[in-house]
């Protein structure tokens, strides 16, 4: 695999190195020694899966809050999507930036996300599948949220917004109760 790091520190776009012959290609997506070498030591507690039917639609920006805080590593297998990370820990200097890419089933990449990130995406196609790995459990209770057209943060998504959820859409904006994460 290849880690770019973005301008967010301790987050990657994560690329697959495949192996390729007649009958295709295989490759890791995960393998813990190759991630041990950009600090990760967490085990993946969770997997999840979801599935977009509409381009534009948007889902974001999610977080849990400490002490559920989770690394995630989100992977695109169908469709393609662009996968927005916002840092949330207080003391970074990036604390609030954003970050994108795409992330599609022809580029194969990955988007690394520590914890004290938010995170979402917008579907780029039709019928986009993400699967995700977290290294937390999912804590109901414990779930927060940024705006995904907070204009504090300016996220510049793609195409136009469409299709959020009634939680997404009502994400209160930044203010300075804001502590971070
Ligand atoms: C996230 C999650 C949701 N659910 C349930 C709650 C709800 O009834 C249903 C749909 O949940 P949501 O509306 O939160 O799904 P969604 O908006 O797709 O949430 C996801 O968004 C992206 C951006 C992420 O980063 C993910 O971690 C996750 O937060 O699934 C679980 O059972 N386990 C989970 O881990």
């Amino acid at each position: 695999m290849t880690f770019t790091p973005t301008p967010l520190a301790g987050s990657y776009v994560v690329g697959l190195k495949p192996f390729t012959d007649n009958r295709g290609w295989f490759a890791r997506f995960y393998c813990k020694n190759e991630f041990a070498a950009i600090g990760h030591n967490k085990e993946w507690l969770q997997m999840n899966h979801s599935f977009t039917t509409e381009a534009g639609t948007i889902r974001g920006m999610h977080f849990q809050v400490p002490p559920f805080r989770e690394i995630k590593l989100v992977r695109c297998i169908a469709g393609a999507v662009f996968d927005v990370i916002v840092d949330c820990r207080k003391d970074s200097p990036t604390f609030l930036k954003w970050f994108g890419a795409e992330l599609s089933a022809s580029n194969r990449n990955m988007m690394y996300i520590p914890e004290g990130f938010a995170h979402g995406f917008q579907a780029l196609t039709e019928n986009c599948e993400l699967i995700y790995l977290h290294s937390e459990l999912y804590q109901p209770g414990s779930e927060g949220g940024l705006r995904y057209d907070d204009p504090s943060l300016n996220i510049q998504w793609p195409l136009a917004a469409r299709n959020l959820s009634d939680r997404d859409a009502s994400h209160p904006l930044l203010d300075e109760n804001f502590k971070g994460l």
